[in-house]
């Protein structure tokens, strides 16, 4: 049978943009588009977020000098700020639309569901393709609670226009520490409710308790132990009504995880699964529908939903349908960021997996604020843990608590990917001064 496309993809997200231009020279394509073309990372996720990080770390960092140097006061601009940001995120959705269809892929605005597993249909019109890809990503989660509709969420937040006086967050994990930390520097009174007493799981508690201290002593207040039972409107705001306390607010957001965005896709028809973690794919990202394949933050997985996986598991699934790839896939270390004023980061064996395997692995933690390369910086609170291969001496794993830790976890990264000994590691010259000339004092 003929199809109308090779290949049909819904998302115009990191993921699925890195499929359609992976398959671009060797077949038909369709993307699929409801919302922004480029998707969350782009619109409102990873860029525009670090574009307010830059500048209020900034802000922070002429307080680390403020005995070291520079004198005065300096204060956030919210609007220039939003005004910066708007700047770059303003043309994202043509630039990534004309990019398409300048290079030949085909677009289509709108909201695709299945028909059948070869099938979609899209503002009444039916499109067919022998392979459909599903990239349609996360939404943020909103509390089953009375009031639910009061809450704002991160998008919300990343186009402020104004910065409320005093704003709360549900959660704490990566998106609400990350823009509660703009909040604060920026100027807001900032509150975490939290339902247990737990800071960005799945990092160390030895950087998370520094973290806590460090977000606290900027204003942060923390709500742990605490569940959000609703929120109602007040004069000048919302109430957060808890289990324990009612907190009257400009307003709050909800930041309590990203669930799949499969609501309306009519997944069923095709005869594909789902969980509420998201759809389930075999080890070759393909879903129940063998012709139908997943990849992104809209599927079920173990791995990190993060932009650059997205993007991974586009180019793995463009190569499969391009008979390129046949193997199932396989990840390699993927490194992880909180841009959370300063930057936590981890890459590869976690410190709960060697602790678990103490015939394995050395752990070598560094208080390292008082190095010459965050002392530079007056980052007093830097830390540094390697996590070596007993046997080869081999760096495995590293979590950095510091300024401009997003480098120094990917050259870490780097090593731990492409199996270095700890003499191949050092075997280049690095620039000094620069994070990386540490690198011989870690092994
Ligand atoms: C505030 C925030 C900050 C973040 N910061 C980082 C960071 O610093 N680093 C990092 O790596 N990751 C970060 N992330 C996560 C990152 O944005 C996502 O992992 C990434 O965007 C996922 O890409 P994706 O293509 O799978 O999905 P998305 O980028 O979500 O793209 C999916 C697209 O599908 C579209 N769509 C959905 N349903 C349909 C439908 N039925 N029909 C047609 N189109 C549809 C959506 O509109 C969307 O454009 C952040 C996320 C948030 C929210
Ligand atoms: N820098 C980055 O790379 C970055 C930044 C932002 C987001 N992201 C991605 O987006 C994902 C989603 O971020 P997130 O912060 O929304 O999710 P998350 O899973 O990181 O954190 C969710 C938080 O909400 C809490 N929570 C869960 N259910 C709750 C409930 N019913 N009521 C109250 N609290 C509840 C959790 O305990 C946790 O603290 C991340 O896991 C990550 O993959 C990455």
């Amino acid at each position: 049978m003929a199809y109308d496309y090779d290949t049909i993809i819904i998302g115009g997200g990191p993921g699925g943009l890195a499929a359609a231009y992976a398959l671009l020279r060797k077949q038909k394509i369709l993307v699929i588009e409801n919302n922004l073309w480029g998707g969350t990372c782009p619109n409102f996720g990873c860029d525009p977020k670090k574009m307010l990080y830059g500048v209020v770390e900034s802000k922070r960092q002429t307080q680390r000098y403020g005995q070291s140097g520079i004198t005065g006061k300096v204060d956030i601009d919210w609007p220039a700020l939003m005004a910066f940001k708007h700047g770059y995120t303003d043309k994202i959705p043509s630039g990534t639309h004309d990019g398409l269809t300048s290079s030949g892929i085909a677009t289509l605005f709108g909201t695709a569901k299945f028909v059948d597993a070869h099938t979609l249909e899209v503002n009444d019109k039916r499109v067919t393709g022998e392979s459909i890809i599903i990239a349609t990503g996360a939404k943020p989660a909103i509390p089953d609670v009375p009031g639910k509709a009061l809450f704002q969420t991160s998008t919300d937040f990343l186009s402020l226009p104004e910065l409320p006086h005093e704003i709360g967050f549900v959660g704490a994990g990566y998106v609400a520490i990350e823009l509660a930390n703009i909040a604060a520097e920026a100027g807001a009174t900032v509150h975490i409710f939290q339902h247990n007493d737990k800071l960005l799981r799945g990092f160390p508690e030895a950087d998370t308790a520094v973290l806590r201290d460090t977000l606290a002593a900027k204003g942060i207040q923390f709500h742990w132990n605490t569940a959000v039972t609703g929120v109602s409107e007040s004069k000048t705001g919302v109430i957060v009504h808890t289990d324990n306390k009612d907190v009257a607010l400009d307003t709050i957001f909800a930041a309590a995880g990203r669930p799949a965005n499969i609501a309306g896709l009519h997944l069923e028809a095709a005869g594909i699964a789902a969980s509420a973690k998201g759809i389930e794919v075999n080890d070759h990202l393909q879903t129940a529908a063998s012709n139908v394949y997943a990849i992104g933050d809209v599927i079920a997985k173990t791995v990190p939903k993060l932009t650059p996986v997205s993007g991974f598991e586009g180019h793995y699934v463009a190569d499969l349908l391009l008979g390129q790839q046949h193997a199932a896939i396989s990840y390699p270390p993927i490194p992880h960021t909180v841009f959370a004023g300063p930057e936590l980061a981890q890459v590869g064996v976690t410190l709960t997996m060697a602790a678990a395997h103490p015939d394995a692995y050395v752990v070598r933690p560094a208080e390292v604020g008082s190095w010459y390369t965050y002392n530079r910086l007056q980052d007093k609170t830097a830390r540094v843990t390697v996590i070596l291969d007993k046997q080869t001496n081999q760096l495995v794993g590293a979590v950095v608590l510091a300024v401009n830790a997003e480098e120094l976890i990917n050259t870490f990264s780097g090593i731990i990917t492409r199996h270095e000994s700890a003499a191949e590691a050092e075997s280049w010259m690095p620039v000094y001064p620069s994070a990386e000339s540490d690198l011989e004092y870690f092994y």
